[in-house]
């Protein structure tokens, strides 16, 4: 593929080191970044905002529904040729490499940059980049473009900034803090937040990181679950900054996972009660989930294991 996509800035090496310097530390409380993902669930059900969906033929039906069941609009369009008209004027765009066939590829690059240039947030879901070269390469050029979330499991996020990586298929093998580094220098780089999932997430945004602690292992039972926390990070950039918007994705996909395994009897009834917690979440659920969230400078705990409780109660 040529690329109209202008090349990405390399990473900011030294950012690494202003983190670690005294006043590096955040401005950001758990409680503050809590109560602004809650007013960004409520900015979603009262603007419903337009996703644009490139996404893979395994589960768009779950990211669409899952972007319905948060109040925003799902549009799965992937025509070459056209798929650019309407990333102008969308409120979000979510790139997503699950099954990159040729429309898909086709679409990706013009939509993105005309996102980038309309001042549309764009999301990349990295799917399996690390494992297979076809999509290796498409992400890493569509990087230039600059999204303001990336999304991946622990071995995406390696993988997508070239670190190695011990992905398996669109599984991930590796440890959420051990793509930390990986996830620092991507977000210097595309000056956008980078969420890794996993047990306990990881996002990170300039010189801030947060962990997040919420969830189900049931989340790992259903295939797609990733990849609508992906679209639910794109209706939120489309009403609010990136890193609020991969913390309150997180927060809102978690919560409802771990509401939906309370009375799930298996990922059958899971995927459909995850789907009725998410419709039903309000703001008011979200606002008190400070204790959810650690917020440290994105180098503090670098070489430190992800221990934080997940599933407890909201
Ligand atoms: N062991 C776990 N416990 C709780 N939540 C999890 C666990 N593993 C993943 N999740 C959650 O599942 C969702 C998808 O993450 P993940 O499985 O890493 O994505 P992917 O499908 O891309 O590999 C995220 O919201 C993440 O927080
Ligand atoms: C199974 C599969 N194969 C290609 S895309 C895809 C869906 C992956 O979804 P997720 O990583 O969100 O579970």
């Amino acid at each position: 593929m040529t690329s109209a996509v202008p090349p990405c800035p390399p990473a900011d090496d030294r950012a690494d080191e202003r983190a670690d310097e005294p006043g590096g530390a955040p401005p950001l409380s758990p409680g503050r970044l809590a109560a602004d993902a809650a007013q960004a669930l409520a900015a979603v059900r009262a603007r419903t905002p337009l996703v644009q969906c490139l996404t893979n033929e395994v589960t768009t039906n779950l990211v669409a529904n899952a972007l319905l069941a948060v109040g925003a609009s799902p549009a799965m369009t992937a025509v070459p040729g056209e798929a650019e008209q309407l990333a102008a004027v969308a409120g979000a765009v979510l790139a997503n490499l699950g099954t990159p066939g040729p429309d898909l590829r086709a679409c990706l690059e013009p939509a993105v940059t005309t996102a980038r240039r309309a001042g549309v947030p764009w999301v990349l879901d990295p799917v399996a980049v690390g494992v297979l070269s076809v999509r290796t390469r498409l992400a890493e050029q569509l990087l230039g473009a600059r999204p303001a979330v990336v999304r991946g499991n622990a071995s995406e996020v390696l993988g997508l900034a070239g670190l190695t990586s011990s992905g398996r298929g669109v599984d991930s093998c590796d440890a959420v803090e051990d793509a930390r580094v990986a996830a620092v220098r991507l977000a210097h780089a595309t000056g956008g937040a980078v969420a890794v999932s996993g047990a306990v997430d990881l996002v990170v945004a300039g010189d801030v990181a947060v962990r997040v602690s919420a969830g189900d292992p049931l989340l790992t039972a259903i295939t797609g679950a990733g990849c609508a926390l992906g679209a639910l990070a794109a209706a939120f950039a489309a009403v609010t900054d990136p890193l609020t918007a991969a913390v309150g994705s997180s927060l809102v996909l978690g919560l409802a996972a771990e509401r939906a395994a309370s009375v799930a009897r298996g990922p059958g009834s899971f995927q459909v009660a995850l789907l009725d917690e998410l419709y039903g979440l309000r703001p008011e659920h979200v606002v008190g989930l400070g204790d959810r969230l650690v917020v440290e400078p994105a180098r503090t705990g670098a070489r430190r294991a992800a221990t934080a409780p997940v599933g407890a109660p909201a």
